[in-house]
């Protein structure tokens, strides 16, 4: 049965451990192949070891070398809920995630505008969450006014499709403009534990790829945000 995101957030909590959604990134628009000879089946495997709340995916094919059959396969062979992210605009693509069991999907407010509130209740229709992602106050005028139960907020601007470092000050100053009961996720640009202590006094989750992806040991980089942190 499919897991929610929210759900595991909440549970990773309760554990005392810091809930982390961990991506398994097979390409940067910066950095180039992230899987260095690891298959995506390794990568999702050394998460599951870790304790690790869920699992994001990238599907988008041009710039991030995505693909939907793995996204597919990733949802098959774990028991941890998935997360979609690509650029999704229709009704089809949310009915796609979900016939392929993903327990989530990314739904951008500064793309979607004022359709983000339909294709989250679209999302919840079908079984699956919306994490709606904003990186502006517009956007989070947006997104509060949605009925999603996770808001991501992106540190970095994806226009700049990752030419930009991202910065937690952006969590930092949009999160305490969402005054809703939906879970806070800060997204990318996480790459330290004084970033991930920063994120979390304001979030409930993180989510990171680069820096567990670029890692020489990548489950000791994993336990280290699982279980570490402390104040900034
Ligand atoms: O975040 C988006 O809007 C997005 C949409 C479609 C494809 C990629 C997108 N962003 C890139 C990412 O999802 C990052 O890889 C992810 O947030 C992890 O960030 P980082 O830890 O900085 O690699």
């Amino acid at each position: 049965m499919r897991k929610y995101l929210s759900k595991m957030i909440k549970l990773r909590k309760q554990e005392g451990l810091n809930a982390v959604i961990a991506e398994i990134k097979v390409h940067s628009p910066r950095h180039g192949d992230m899987l260095r000879g690891r298959s995506v089946f390794d990568i999702l495997k050394a998460y599951e070891r870790c304790d690790v709340a869920g699992i994001s995916y990238i599907t988008e094919e041009k710039h991030f070398r995505g693909s939907f059959e793995t996204f597919r396969e990733i949802c098959r062979n774990t028991d941890l809920p998935v997360l979609r992210k690509d650029f999704v605009t229709s009704v089809d693509e949310v009915e796609r995630t979900a016939e392929a069991d993903g327990s989530a999907l990314l739904l951008i407010a500064r793309v979607l505008g004022d359709r983000t509130a339909e294709l989250v209740d679209v999302c919840h229709d079908h079984g699956i969450e919306a994490l709606v992602e904003v990186h502006s106050r517009d956007d989070a005028s947006i997104a509060i006014e949605t009925g999603a139960r996770l808001i991501g907020i992106n540190n970095r601007d994806i226009s700049r499709l990752e030419l930009d470092d991202g910065s937690v000050e952006v969590t930092e100053t949009i999160a305490p403009l969402l005054k809703t009961p939906a879970l806070k996720v800060s997204e990318s640009g996480i790459s330290s534990l004084e970033h991930l202590a920063r994120a979390l006094k304001h979030a409930d989750a993180v989510l990171v790829g680069t820096a567990f992806m670029l890692a020489d040991d990548l489950e000791g980089k994993v336990r280290e945000f699982v279980r570490g942190g402390g104040d900034a």
